[in-house]
């Protein structure tokens, strides 16, 4: 699990280190863990060409120290110091005495033939877009062929929220200080920060903000069947959703549940003769939910429908004392009847998109944490937010960011895969909040192997789970 954390988290953990480590200790720790990650993004040091984007704060200082140990390893080093009354005092003078160059100019900085660009304009005191002298400088490093490295946070990023208000450092690297910052991970900045290496730096770190699954920990959230498992000992999970002139939904969201944990799947709707055609492993009725025989889940919505008959299923299914995944149609039925979940006692779990999100009623700003959490404290409801990273808010509290998937998950259909995976891990017993989280990480890892014989369709991130989960279990099995 990798914690992430707020920068007035950090800042707070820093504290102590700082009172009792000699000045410039920690920064020191800081710089020597960036330039060390820098020699092995580029291999080498000797007559490598670095610039520096030294803004005028610490994350500044955090650049020009590690410039000085890289010049003192024979790499020709360029500070471009934006505010050059304000650069780091110390850090400059050990630039200069390592022999680096100083300018003041974005012209003579040598962006046109770096090899590695360190941004060090800001990190977790940075506010808004960049300024125009470092957008400048950051849109002559994008230009140039240097590999964009962004020291602690990659400038013009919010480090609590991601959120970019005009121009940020779009780096291939991020390496951070002391803990994962959430806004590296999480909404634009997700994009920004690139590959995030993290250097220790010794804190005492509280609970952290958010929470980050690795592959460890879904494969320890989904262990193998034992040998007094039987179909239904590992889980079985209730669908309804499509319809018999659409059955792509229930067909996706049924081989979903299937192909992630194969206990038994009921499907139950009007959809019935495309899912048994299409899974002849799956109990269908085309009846009422209360038809389909026993299950440990629920799954509603995907391609449902929103009239009277689709919120007499949703309504049936709220009413029983299972847990419950709503989706799609049944997310609109939900705008118009928030009750239906607010007064339910067991685990529900919705799983908005942007527009299904603002139509439930809430606000989304750039802060896609912190609306998140905010929804499922009003509904009483785990809330799956999808996105380039998916945010999971429990009504505790309890935040999820996913790291898994690829852009070509944005494609018709892979949202009712989706529900598909985390109806059947919530069928096996887990949290709520967890079914979702470890359901995301999943549905990822499988959008990924798909990807990786060219571009996906639903059907495909499917048929992708059974590796998905091997991979993950045997990778630490
Ligand atoms: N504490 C420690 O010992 C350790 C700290 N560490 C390091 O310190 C970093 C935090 O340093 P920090 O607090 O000095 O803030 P920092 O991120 O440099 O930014 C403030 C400067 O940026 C400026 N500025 C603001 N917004 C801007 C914008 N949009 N566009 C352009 N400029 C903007 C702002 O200008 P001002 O508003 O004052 O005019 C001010 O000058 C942290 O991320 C880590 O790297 C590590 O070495 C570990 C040990
Ligand atoms: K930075």
């Amino acid at each position: 699990m990798t914690g992430l954390y707020t920068a007035d988290q950090v800042r707070t953990a820093e504290e102590p280190v700082l009172a009792r480590t000699p000045g410039g200790a920690l920064m020191q720790r800081a710089a020597t863990g960036l330039a060390t990650a820098c020699l092995r993004l580029v291999g080498r040091a000797v007559g490598v060409r670095v610039t520096l984007l030294v803004g005028a704060g610490d994350n500044g200082g955090d650049a020009l120290w590690a410039g000085a140990a890289l010049a003192g390893r024979g790499a020709a080093v360029t500070a471009l110091l934006l505010d050059p009354g304000r650069a780091h005092a110390a850090g400059l003078a050990a630039l200069r005495r390592a022999g680096g160059r100083v300018v003041t100019d974005a012209a003579a900085a040598g962006l046109g033939r770096a090899d590695l660009v360190l941004d060090g304009i800001t990190g977790i005191g940075g506010r808004g877009g960049l300024r125009p002298a470092a957008a400048d400088a950051v849109a002559r490093a994008v230009a140039g062929p240097g590999l964009l490295v962004a020291v602690d946070v990659p400038s013009g990023v919010d480090a609590d929220t991601g959120a970019v208000e005009g121009e940020a450092f779009p780096a291939q690297h991020t390496v951070t200080f002391g803990a994962v910052k959430v806004g590296l991970v999480v909404g634009e900045g997700r994009g920004h920060a690139g590959v995030v290496h993290l250097v220790d730096l010794g804190l005492d770190l509280p609970a952290p903000a958010a929470r980050q699954l690795t592959d460890a920990d879904v494969a320890a959230l989904l262990p193998d069947p034992g040998a007094g498992d039987d179909k239904y000992s590992q889980g079985v999970v209730g669908v309804h959703a499509g319809s018999a002139t659409y059955p792509g939904a229930a067909v996706l969201c049924t081989g979903a549940a299937l192909r992630t944990r194969p206990g038994l799947v009921r499907y139950a709707g009007t959809a019935a003769d495309g899912v048994r055609a299409a899974w002849p492993e799956a109990i269908v009725t085309d009846g009422r939910p209360a038809d389909a025989g026993r299950v440990q889940a629920w799954v509603v919505g995907p391609g449902g429908g929103t009239d009277d008959e689709a919120r007499s299923v949703l309504a049936e299914v709220l009413a029983t004392d299972l847990p419950v995944l709503v989706d799609a149609d049944a997310l609109t039925l939900v705008s118009r009847e928030p009750q239906l979940v607010r007064d339910r006692t067991a685990p529900t779990v919705l799983t908005p998109h942007d527009r299904e999100f603002t139509r439930l009623g809430f606000d989304l700003g750039a802060d896609r944490v912190g609306a998140a959490r905010a929804a499922a404290a009003a509904l009483g409801a785990t809330v799956l937010l999808k996105g380039d990273a998916t945010v999971v808010a429990d009504a505790d509290g309890t935040v999820f960011v996913n790291g898994t998937g690829t852009p070509w998950l944005a494609t018709a259909g892979t949202g009712d895969v989706l529900s598909g995976v985390v109806g059947a891990l919530l069928a096996t017993g887990l949290p709520a909040v967890e079914a979702a989280a470890a359901g995301a990480h999943l549905h990822g890892r499988a959008g990924q192997l798909a990807a990786a014989a060219g571009p996906l369709i639903a059907s495909d991130v499917v048929a992708h789970l059974p590796a998905a989960v091997h991979r993950l279990t045997d990778r630490v099995r």
